[in-house]
């Protein structure tokens, strides 16, 4: 296996909170990977050292054969906007764009022009059942609608990695799956690499393998229900 993002022995805390005790974790390219635990055992904290947006205290975080933890801010942001993209709970689109406007985002961040962006943009309207949603605002747009832009956004750059952190749980369960079906389907049509954090099960079940994170670590479930 081919390992597109790996974390050795990430250990980061809080102050005196720790979040990450020793997580071990590789993905493989192309592989989309369920991240599940109780709260608080450290899920969003290790979403977030693999993403380069936290600097563990100690160990590595390795991206396409590369280390990434121990790069300069400037390098990591562009290494996010460049090879990563981003689905969070709350879709978390900026609401004084619209909806194409907030899928082109990223292009634009990356350089692309204004036209290819939003012709880039649009096409995900069609492909995400989103037709005719072009022009709203975020506050006009349901919840499930408002996460298709924003999964729109997350992977319209084609981004190497896309980091989903509860990208249903403000959702109800069908439109949650609809997501998923969204989700799952783009990723493996452009070979994205899926890192999933979520609370449920049945959202899990979309992945290619599960982890659990207990206290700060990553175990298989195998090992967790293991007495
Ligand atoms: N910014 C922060 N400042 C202080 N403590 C934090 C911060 N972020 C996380 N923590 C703490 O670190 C630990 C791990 O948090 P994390 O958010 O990674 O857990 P999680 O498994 O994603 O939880 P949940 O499922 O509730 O979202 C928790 O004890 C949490 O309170």
């Amino acid at each position: 296996m081919t390992a597109a993002l790996t974390a050795r022995g990430v250990v980061l805390s809080f102050g005196a909170t720790p979040a990450l005790r020793g997580a071990d974790l590789a993905v493989a390219e192309g592989e989309i990977v369920a991240v599940m635990g109780p709260s608080g055992s450290g899920k969003s904290t290790l979403l977030h050292c693999l993403a380069g947006i936290l600097v563990p205290d100690a160990g590595e975080i390795h991206f396409d054969g590369r280390r990434i933890d121990d790069l300069g801010e400037t390098a990591r942001s562009e290494l996010r906007r460049d090879r990563f993209g981003f689905v969070f709970q709350f879709g978390q689109l900026v609401p004084e764009l619209s909806a194409v406007e907030n899928v082109a985002l990223p292009l634009l961040l990356s350089g692309v022009r204004r036209d290819a962006a939003t012709r880039q943009a649009r096409d995900w309207f069609g492909r995400l059942g989103l037709d005719g949603l072009e022009g709203r605002r975020s506050g006009e747009l349901s919840g499930g609608q408002a996460q298709r832009v924003a999964l729109a956004r997350g992977l319209v750059a084609r981004p190497r990695v896309l980091f989903a952190d509860e990208p249903t749980g403000a959702l109800d369960s069908l439109t949650g799956e609809q997501v998923m079906e969204l989700l799952v389907g783009s990723a493996r049509e452009q070979g994205t690499t899926v890192v999933l954090v979520t609370h449920e099960g049945r959202v899990a079940a979309y992945a290619d393998r599960l982890v659990m994170v207990r206290d700060g670590r990553v175990t298989t479930p195998a090992e967790v229900t293991i007495p």
